[in-house]
């Protein structure tokens, strides 16, 4: 008898389909065998069931956690299960999910965590499938009681298939890593990969006279801020919720990666000028961008993708930029058929690209990119980048920028830029010292690493057309 039972209801009366450990098993098999969007599902489950605080945070964190660490999981899972590709995949995402409790979330005692996962089983499966569960879930445990022990194991693996089980990364990775950046650069990276997403907040160009007095407002109001080291108005949020804070309600801040407000920081843009944001959505650098040009500049914020226009429009309007910007859809690669020559100021180029940088925030991605994605992407956005240069005004500024830590989208799309266009050149990007250190390349160009600042991979290239 479904949800009357008492033996399927959770100690807080939940009925056991609506419990955070059947909606994590859920969540994850989707997103680890059906190739769903990590944020997309984490958003949809928190929408459509009703739970607390606690644990809204605690299937946040399950879901997050269970995904980044899969790879390391899976292995040790399979260690222990004789036909593990036989076994139903929601019965390995629950397996999955119920380790991670074990080995990364300390708070969990192992008994709850395994009577849950056999009563998820009864009531999902069956009977015998139950028993199925409570004898791996209890061998694994005893065997290998922590995760020193499962690394101890990894120690005998060939390099490239340690780092790839240890840190839960494709070997495919690996090696492209190891052959980019060699094996004490891939190690950190990986690792770099494991780490939470940080949170940062950027204080609005129309608020940074007050900014010593937002940052103490949002320190009263509960949260932990620290300022980058790499951007400036930008602060990491280590403790806490901006988008209840005030600051948030009036747009005076924003949620922006330290990395990706650099790219609009290297544009540069002046009061008055005329700016295109090529591929804008969801409008976080019009947005900065639009802050750069007023009173009287203007910012195109165009995107393909007609559907994500609303997230830009409702970005500058929290932001109160919205009269500075024209919001519609339109094609990168066809920019030269849709705008006069020589029409812009400034241009910024965020291209769709592989995401690379973003592994530990979108940890989905990792298991789903493919390096044959690198070729088509590379197309696209030589394609957009050629076709730019003809809207440029003379003197103008172009900005070429992924969140993505691949030579084939990043330096090879550069040269060829450069190749095809003698008029334009690559011009430095002023910055702090520290970020100029560690992430500028011999090009002249910005990679950042994952591992660098604790902020998203990213690159960035600036160039300057011929007067
Ligand atoms: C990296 S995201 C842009 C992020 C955005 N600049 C921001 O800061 O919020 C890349 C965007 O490019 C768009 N896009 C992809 N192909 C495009 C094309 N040919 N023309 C215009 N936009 C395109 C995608 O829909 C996506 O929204």
């Amino acid at each position: 008898m479904s949800g009357t039972n008492s033996a399927t209801k959770q100690p807080n009366n939940r009925p056991l389909k609506e419990s955070v450990r059947w909606l994590a098993m859920e969540s994850v098999q989707r997103i680890l065998f059906k190739e769903a969007f990590i944020h997309e599902t984490v958003s949809d489950v928190l929408t459509t069931h009703s739970l607390s605080e606690a644990d809204r945070k605690l299937l946040t964190e399950l879901i997050y956690g269970t995904v980044q660490h899969y790879l390391t999981i899976d292995a040790l899972l399979r260690q222990h299960v004789k036909r593990a590709n036989r076994v139903k995949k929601w019965l390995w995402a629950l397996l999955l999910v119920s380790l991670y409790q074990h080995y990364y979330l300390s708070q969990i005692p192992d008994y709850a965590l395994v009577d849950e996962a056999v009563r998820i089983t009864k009531k999902r499966g069956n009977q015998s499938l139950s028993r199925f569960t409570n004898g791996v879930l209890r061998n694994v445990l005893r065997e290998v009681p922590n995760l020193d022990a499962l690394y101890q194991q990894f120690q005998s693996l060939p390099w490239e298939e340690r780092i790839s089980q240890q840190y839960s990364l494709p070997k495919v990775w690996v090696t492209y890593f190891n052959q980019r950046f060699g094996k004490e650069r891939t190690e950190k990276l990986a690792q770099s990969f494991n780490q939470r997403a940080s949170m940062t907040i950027r204080i609005s160009d129309h608020a940074i006279d007050r900014e010593t007095e937002i940052v103490g407002a949002l320190t009263a109001e509960g949260l932990n801020v620290e300022a980058s080291s790499i951007t400036p108005h930008a602060y990491q949020v280590t403790n806490g919720t901006p988008v209840h804070t005030q600051a948030f309600k009036n747009g005076e801040l924003t949620i922006q990666d330290a990395s990706a407000q650099l790219a609009a920081v290297a544009l540069d843009a002046q009061p008055g000028d005329k700016v295109l944001d090529a591929c804008a959505a969801p409008g976080g650098k019009t947005v900065q961008l639009a802050e750069k040009v007023a009173p009287n500049g203007h910012v195109i914020s165009q995107d393909i993708q007609e559907n994500k226009l609303n997230k830009i429009n409702d970005n500058i309007d929290r932001m109160n930029v919205a009269k500075q910007v024209t919001v519609k859809v339109g094609d990168a690669t066809k920019l030269s058929q849709t705008y006069a020559k020589e029409t812009f100021d400034r241009i910024l180029i965020d291209a769709p690209c592989s995401g690379v940088g973003l592994f530990r925030r979108k940890p989905d991605t990792k298991y789903h990119k493919s390096l044959q994605d690198l070729t088509s992407l590379q197309a696209i956005q030589k394609d957009i980048l050629n076709d730019a240069v003809s809207v440029l005004k003379p003197g103008g500024v172009l900005v070429y920028s992924t969140c993505t830590i691949t030579n084939e989208e990043n330096q090879a799309v550069v040269e060829q830029l450069l190749d095809n266009h003698p008029e334009l050149m690559i011009t430095s990007i002023s910055g702090r010292q520290q970020l100029l250190d560690q992430a500028q390349t011999s090009q002249g160009t910005i990679e950042i690493l994952p591992d660098m600042f604790q902020s998203d991979g990213f690159f960035i290239a600036r160039f300057e057309k011929e007067n």
